[in-house]
């Protein structure tokens, strides 16, 4: 079901083109620039990201940006993604928006890894992208920026009150999430469509619900289809380390079907 998510936003970035909505950018802020065979120093450190996989994706897409300010966001939140976008007006850095959306049969990742498409197809037509299917302002807000230079996702983060584990802070696992989400678009990024094979979080001081995190993650290291990542979670004034987590992503073989 996670690589459905992958592969919805994969389409969804391809597919973002919104009648009446923001334009596209010049280059897909979505697609991998990394060689999976390629070590770091050997890749390409061009100023964007390149489109590194050619196929095209077909699916009904829900045009509604959710990774946009919405009247839930603090003034934090606010100030941080307004930052983001200033900084993303030389081109450093790419806002990554993010859709509902429903696959169809023709949806080129399905028949690629599942051996049922047609089963996989009633499925994932129900399928929402586990962090953007609570309300808004209840969950999981968020808006992820990419430096497509230094491999680097930073994700601007406000958890709201259905996220609470012991009582005025966060829970644990949506913590995880977001870690997991942040780390897994860097990864998506970076090399193409890829798992998450180990997450180690050390989660250092309690995160108070309702308030703004910024959660930075970067790429360590490519090894073959391997690529380690890591990434801390900072109060916006930076002074607090709330999380530091590491993790290995291993890009999917595309001679081997999920089953
Ligand atoms: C554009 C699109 C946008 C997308 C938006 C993104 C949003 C994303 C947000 C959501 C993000 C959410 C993301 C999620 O939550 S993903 C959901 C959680 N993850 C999973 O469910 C993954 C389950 N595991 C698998 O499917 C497979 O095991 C994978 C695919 C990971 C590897 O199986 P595969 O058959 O392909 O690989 P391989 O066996 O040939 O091994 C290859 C190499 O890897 C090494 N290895 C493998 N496993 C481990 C391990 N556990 N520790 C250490 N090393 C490991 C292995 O030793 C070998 O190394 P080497 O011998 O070559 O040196």
């Amino acid at each position: 079901m996670l690589r459905s998510c992958v592969s919805r936003l994969r389409t969804l970035a391809v597919q973002r083109g919104l009648p009446g909505g923001a334009p596209l950018p010049a280059k897909d802020p979505w697609s991998p620039r990394v060689n999976p065979g390629a070590g770091r120093r050997e890749r390409a450190a061009k100023p964007g990201c390149v489109r590194g996989d050619p196929r095209s994706f077909s699916s009904e897409v829900m045009h509604m940006d959710l990774s946009l300010p919405n009247p839930s966001w603090s003034e934090d939140m606010r100030l941080l993604f307004d930052q983001f976008m200033k900084k993303s007006e030389d081109g450093s850095w790419k806002h990554l928006p993010s859709y509902k959306s429903k696959f169809t049969q023709e949806t080129e990742d399905i028949k690629i890894y599942f051996p049922d498409a047609k089963l996989m197809k009633e499925k994932l037509s129900q399928a929402q992208l586990f962090p953007r299917s609570l309300e808004e302002g209840l969950g999981f807000e968020y808006a992820m920026f990419h430096n497509c230079v230094e491999d680097r996702t930073v994700c601007i983060f406000q958890g709201g009150p259905y996220l609470q584990g012991v009582p005025g802070f966060l829970h644990g696992g949506a913590i995880a999430t977001m870690i997991d989400a942040t780390l897994g678009t860097c990864a998506v990024v970076a090399i193409g469509v890829a798992m998450t094979a180990s997450l180690n979080i050390s989660f250092k001081r309690p995160i108070p619900l309702g308030s703004v995190v910024v959660i930075n993650s970067q790429v360590d290291k490519v090894e073959g289809r391997k690529l380690f990542l890591s990434c801390n979670i900072r109060s916006v004034d930076e002074k607090t380390v709330y999380s530091e987590a590491t993790s290995l992503f291993v890009k999917l073989d595309p001679k081997t079907r999920l089953t």
